[in-house]
């Protein structure tokens, strides 16, 4: 199985991109529905979130109001630090000397948090965002899926591109960012650079991309651009993908069982 990473910056094309995988019958774990999910009402995400931002988050309905969340988290960093650690995507502590956004990594203290911090996501998200991106890939998985892209905005921000090979960065450039996004959303150029100043920088996630989409300009362009990325993605499998595929760990079972039993009929 060939697990591909599709990430990008807010608003950078990833869902337009995802559509095109999809189009082309390419299936595709999509993050942010899975984030939706998670915090369903009733959910222990959602009980998670009252317990940290209190009963004004909610809708009359009882569900989260998440353009208010969005609001909050997107504008207090500090805020955002206790959303990301109730999802947990974000285990990254960066060292108050080092710029926000740059990869911290750099000092001793920095790296002893994180590794701590990284625990933490392995025993607080377990039942959240990261364990339905794992249920969903094994379903595909189960059907015989041999590539599954894995749309995750925060995809090095959670180090999740750790699990895919390919990474591709679908890159933007920032005027156009900021236009599409205050379109897309209906949000001040204010809002919209809350937004993009709450990832890691798009320049920074292109430089560590196995393959860059440039979707800067026409949709026809990128759409131009996929059909070498859609080849590459789905060449045949290497051997060691073929042995983490369905069919593959099955031939791998079989050939083990027939092994033992012609050794077992041989030896009596
Ligand atoms: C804060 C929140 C309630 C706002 O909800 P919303 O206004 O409906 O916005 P969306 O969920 O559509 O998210 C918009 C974008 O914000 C970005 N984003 C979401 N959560 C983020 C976070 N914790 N830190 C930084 N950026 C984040 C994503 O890039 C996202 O997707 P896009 O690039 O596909 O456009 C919601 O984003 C949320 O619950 N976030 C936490 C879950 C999460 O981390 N999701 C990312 C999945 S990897
Ligand atoms: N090449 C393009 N030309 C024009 N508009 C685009 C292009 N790519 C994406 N868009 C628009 O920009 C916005 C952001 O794209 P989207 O795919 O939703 O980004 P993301 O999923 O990364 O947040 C959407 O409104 C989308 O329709």
């Amino acid at each position: 199985m060939r697990l591909v990473g599709l990430t990008g910056g807010i608003a950078s094309g990833k869902s337009t991109v995802s559509n095109l995988f999809k189009d082309a019958g390419v299936p595709v774990v999509d993050a942010d529905i899975v984030a939706r999910d998670v915090v369903r009402k009733g959910t222990g995400g959602w009980r998670k979130i009252i317990k940290t931002f209190g009963n004004d988050i909610l809708l009359e309905s009882g569900e989260i109001d998440r353009a208010r969340l969005g609001q909050i988290v997107f504008s207090d960093p500090e805020k955002r630090r206790l959303l990301n650690r109730y999802n947990l995507l974000n285990s990254n502590i960066f060292c108050v000397h080092c710029s926000p956004r740059v990869p911290q990594m750099q000092c001793l203290p920095v790296k002893v948090m994180s590794i701590l911090s990284d625990m933490l996501t392995i025993i607080l998200l377990a039942p959240h965002i990261s364990s339905a991106i794992f249920w969903e890939t094994a379903k595909l998985w189960m059907k015989g899926s041999k590539v599954i892209v894995l749309d995750i905005p925060l995809l090095f921000e959670t180090k999740m591109d750790r699990w895919t090979h390919p990474v591709i960065v679908v890159w933007v450039d920032p005027q156009t960012q900021i236009e599409r996004l205050m379109s897309r959303d209906g949000c001040s150029e204010e809002q919209a650079h809350n937004r993009i100043n709450a990832q890691l920088a798009l320049d920074w996630k292109k430089s560590e991309a196995d393959i860059v989409i440039n979707n800067s300009g026409s949709l026809d362009d990128t759409k131009e651009q996929f059909q070498e990325v859609l080849r590459k993605v789905t060449e045949p499998l290497t051997w060691k993908e073929r042995l983490r595929s369905r069919d593959g760990l099955f031939s791998v079972v079989l050939c083990t069982a027939v092994g033992v039993l012609l050794a077992q009929k041989n030896f009596l």
